[in-house]
């Protein structure tokens, strides 16, 4: 395929409309929202447009109007699995395609890659997806005269499946060989290994209870996780499930749920949530009866942390303004959940792999010594300093702690033990830290396996 074309680019965000459809056919079931599944891959792949940005609960672009909720779902799992196994497809296809892609026809690929994934990875029979491709394929001017050469090809994929899964591999061709040279060179060629396989997995929905988490295990299902979170595998919509609309939970992954836990908070303490929003940190806090102040930049993502907030009846003092010009009287605590390249979860978010670059690496890591400088000068003598980010790589993790303890004297860490965090000894690193990888936190079952990437660090301020 010609893959030097699919490079994401940092350009701006263009509103993608639906697929007009034709006006001699009529579109079989089916078909609009495997166009729709097309046009979406290649924004985001092409674009660098987000996954959250089409399917978020809160987004409602253009494109998805009017489909039913079935038909979004359906959309969202095979752009999901597209992203997941976006090089194993690929390859896939390039091995059929004696030619490569025809340049004159750029929506073709798009269309290919949507119905690799449906017959290599997704419960729709083989027929329903070459025939739809064929139909999509006829309905793009372009790409009508290679209406044959799709049918061909992807019958081919089917009947080569099984080769095709079994010579699969997560590292060299599932993940953008940039981060997989990062990737073995930070955790070894084992760990790399494990991280992409990690990746491969639909994770569970992990949920944060304000409290009894017993007694809502077992209303919702769930496991309660060693660290305190409920862990539950469930498609229904999670406004359904019981306890949401009373405000009892959240949705936080088992990692996430960590940082907080580790700030010794509680009446009578101010605590400052850096940058808070969509607010699942600042809730736990909250939560303690410690005095929250939760800033973020974004008025936008403030307002969810407002109606979170309401829904889980806490109170926080909610400012919208940038930390590096912040000004208040020195806080008790500090938790600084740093703005990253969110590396640590592509699982959830398997689009990260795709859009993000090297250069947001250190542009990103500039940003978080910035954070961290500022912070320290808003800590009274004796607080504590939380430093956290969701991602794999060392820049936005140790190498910050470690340059900002150089530059901070007054500061000292105060080590995390395998107690605070549910005995999970393979997440703390030997600097007393918490570096958790999506391989971690392995059961029997893969599916209920693993956590989001962490870094975090606790500091404390001596003088
Ligand atoms: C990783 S998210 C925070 C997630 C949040 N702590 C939670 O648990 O729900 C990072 C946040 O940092 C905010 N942010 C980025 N730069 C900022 C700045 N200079 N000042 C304040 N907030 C900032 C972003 O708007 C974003 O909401």
């Amino acid at each position: 395929m010609a893959n030097s074309s699919i490079r994401p680019a940092a350009s701006g965000r263009s509103k993608l409309r639906k697929p007009a459809a034709s006006s001699t056919e009529e579109q079989p079931a089916g078909l609009g929202v495997r166009r729709t599944a097309a046009a979406i891959l290649r924004a985001i792949v092409t674009k660098g447009q987000a996954l959250d940005d089409f399917f978020a609960p809160e987004s409602n672009p253009e494109i998805l109007a009017g489909l039913e909720p079935r038909d979004k779902a359906l959309a969202r799992s095979i752009v999901t699995v597209a992203l997941r196994r976006l090089g194993t497809i690929r390859a896939a296809l390039t091995g059929l395609l004696a030619q490569g892609l025809p340049r004159q026809a750029p929506d073709l690929e798009w269309i290919l890659l949507v119905a690799g994934a449906q017959i290599l990875f997704l419960d729709v029979p083989d027929h329903a997806a070459v025939d739809l491709a064929v139909r999509a394929t006829r309905l793009d001017p372009k790409s009508t005269p290679f209406a044959p050469l799709v049918n061909a090809v992807l019958r081919n994929l089917a009947r080569g499946r099984e080769k095709i899964l079994a010579e699969s591999d997560a590292l060299a061709m599932d993940t953008p060989a940039w981060l997989a040279k990062r990737w073995r060179e930070t955790y070894g060629e084992e760990l790399a290994r494990a991280i992409a396989l990690a990746h491969r997995e639909e994770p569970t929905l992990d949920v944060t209870v304000l409290a009894e988490p017993d007694l809502w295990a077992e209303k919702l299902g769930a496991r309660l996780l060693p660290t305190g979170s409920l862990r539950l595998e469930t498609h229904a919509p999670i406004a359904d499930l019981p306890g949401f609309a009373e405000g009892v939970w959240f949705v936080q992954d088992a990692a996430a749920a960590l940082p907080a836990r580790l700030m010794p908070a509680g009446p009578g303490l101010r605590i400052a949530d850096f940058c808070a929003a969509p607010g699942g940190k600042a809730a736990q806090l909250a939560a303690t009866g410690a005095h929250v102040t939760a800033i973020d930049r974004s008025a936008t993502r403030l307002k969810r942390l407002s109606a979170n907030f309401a829904r889980l009846h806490l109170e926080a003092e909610v400012l919208a303004a940038d930390v590096l010009t912040f000004e208040a009287e020195p806080f008790d605590g500090i938790l600084l959940d740093a703005p990253c390249s969110a590396t640590g979860t592509i699982r959830r978010h398997p689009d990260i792999a795709w859009i993000k670059q090297p250069k947001d690496i250190l542009a990103l890591a500039l940003a978080q010594a910035r954070m961290l400088d500022k912070a320290a000068t808003l800590l009274k003598a004796g607080g504590t300093l939380i430093y956290c980010t969701c991602s794999l790589e060392p820049e936005e993790g140790e190498e910050r702690i470690e340059a900002f303890l150089q530059n901070h004297p007054e500061f000292r860490r105060r080590p995390i033990s395998p107690g605070e965090v549910g005995n999970l000894s393979e997440i703390i690193n030997q600097n007393g830290d918490l570096r958790i990888l999506p391989a971690h936190f392995q059961g029997t079952e893969a599916r209920f396996s693993g956590l989001d990437g962490f870094f975090v660090s606790r500091l404390v301020r001596c003088g």
